[in-house]
């Protein structure tokens, strides 16, 4: 058996091992926590069906063949119990795993290239803006409805192509504020019909982001959320504090700086509020985070504020673990690697990376157009010969490629800074 095998199998293991270690009331009684989740379903956003309730039987039996799947069936998009796994895989051996913002088949290539390379688990997920993308430009968005068909189709072609790069892959998407609820509620539909067809959800998880409304609002909202995703064991990622920079088209330049760290209190608040519907969430932790790249200095992270948070909600929850809570750091581009570690030694097991790969899928494009402009000024005539077909260095498979292939090299670098890389 190679070293790599080895430690697959320790991977493989680790989902059955856990669950008996601290889920075992799933394992003998699953089916309490969809049947209260149901009772819990008198909020306005749940459209859940009673469709769903009958498929129960079904759901049941799919959530424990996960836990018992064999080596080839944890390639692909994974979702419910084994993303819990992965995530407290993760936090137990100290690694986060980057969730790179796709936008297109070719960042998704790119991404799930480095990621088997790197022997690795992955995340991709899509804003609000990506996912309009994927249907593209020219497709109105009134109602949100590029992006939720931008959305379906990312998820559909990632779902189907991932399998062939065998690694897990977790299938996420970014942010949504308030006034981009429908988007999430439009996927949530979409979810909900996946979940009665095949037993599991489209989207292993979501985000929701209402940081920058009343936090009271905040909490109450993502719990109802929360109590829709929970019978289908989907994963929602919340916000509370505010991340700096842009985001879903938002400046946030210019917010209060106390918003930027969350307070101990806030977070253990939005624990208690949400371990009472699903253990399936993590939190958006704001310590400083901005999204993009600033000069030197105007960011300062205090990734040792989670450290706090972690010993904060042990002591209220008065659990034996240490880092009970799972945490996601956000605007993970320009950060050092040192800032990374830190937040990682306290328990954040998912770590947003965009702009960096942006600028990474651009220089490979940029240095290839900069090298071969006196071959691609027209389809025919190079230095080689006035009559020389171009084409050849015009095919979008070539310059395309080379975007790809730094953008693969830089999330190589991250999935090498997170402890990421050989950990399947
Ligand atoms: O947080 C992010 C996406 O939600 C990414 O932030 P960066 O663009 O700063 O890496
Ligand atoms: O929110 C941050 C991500 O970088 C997504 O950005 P976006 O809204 O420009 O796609
Ligand atoms: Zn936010
Ligand atoms: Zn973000």
């Amino acid at each position: 058996m190679t070293p790599h095998h080895s430690s697959r199998a320790r991977f493989q293991a680790f989902p059955t091992q856990l669950q008996k270690e601290h889920f075992p009331h799933q394992q003998l009684f699953l089916p309490l926590p969809y049947i209260i989740s149901l009772f819990l379903y008198s909020s306005p956003v749940n459209t859940l069906s009673l469709k769903i309730f009958l498929h129960l039987p079904l759901k049941l039996k799919s959530n424990l063949s996960l836990i018992d799947q064999s080596a080839s069936q944890k390639s692909g998009v994974i979702v419910g119990d084994d993303v819990l796994n992965l995530f407290k895989y993760a936090k137990e051996h100290k690694f986060a795993i980057p969730a790179i913002n796709v936008t297109s088949s070719s960042t998704v290539v790119a991404s799930l290239e480095a990621a088997r390379d790197a022997k690795s688990p992955l995340i991709l997920q899509m804003s609000q803006g990506g996912a309009a993308y994927f249907a593209g430009k020219g497709v109105s968005n009134t109602d949100q409805f590029a992006s939720i068909s931008g959305a379906i189709a990312g998820a559909n072609y990632i779902r189907s192509i991932a399998p062939a790069y065998g690694i897990p892959v977790v299938l996420h998407t970014d942010h949504c504020a308030k006034k981009l609820l429908p988007w999430l509620d439009g996927m949530l539909d979409a979810d909900e019909k996946h979940f009665a067809e095949h037993g599991e959800p489209l989207f292993s998880s979501h985000m929701i982001d209402l940081s920058e409304e009343d936090k009271e609002w905040n909490i109450s909202t993502t719990k109802k959320y929360l109590q829709r995703a929970a019978p289908m064991s989907q994963w929602l990622e919340m916000e509370i504090g505010i991340t700096g920079g842009e985001e879903d088209g938002v400046d946030n330049t210019g917010v209060d700086n106390s918003s930027l760290y969350t307070q101990p209190e806030d977070i253990y608040q939005v624990y208690e509020a949400l371990s009472s519907v699903s253990p399936y969430f993590s939190i958006a932790a704001a310590f400083g985070n901005v999204h993009g790249v600033y000069k030197p200095g105007n960011v300062k992270l205090h990734p040792e504020l989670l450290g706090k948070h972690q010993a904060y909600a042990k002591e209220k929850i008065n659990c034996e673990e240490d880092k009970p809570l799972f945490l996601v750091f956000h605007g993970g581009s320009g950060s050092s690697k040192e800032e990374f570690s830190a937040g990682i030694s306290h328990g954040v097991v998912k770590v947003n990376l965009d702009t960096d790969l942006q600028y990474a899928y651009l220089t490979g494009i940029r240095d290839y157009v900069l090298n071969k402009k006196d071959f691609i000024a027209s389809q025919v005539g190079n230095p080689e010969g006035e009559d020389k077909p171009n084409k050849k260095y015009f095919d979008p498979r070539v310059w395309v490629r080379e975007g790809e292939k730094t953008m693969s090299a830089r999330v190589k670098e991250a999935l090498t800074d997170f402890n990421t890389a050989n950990q399947l």
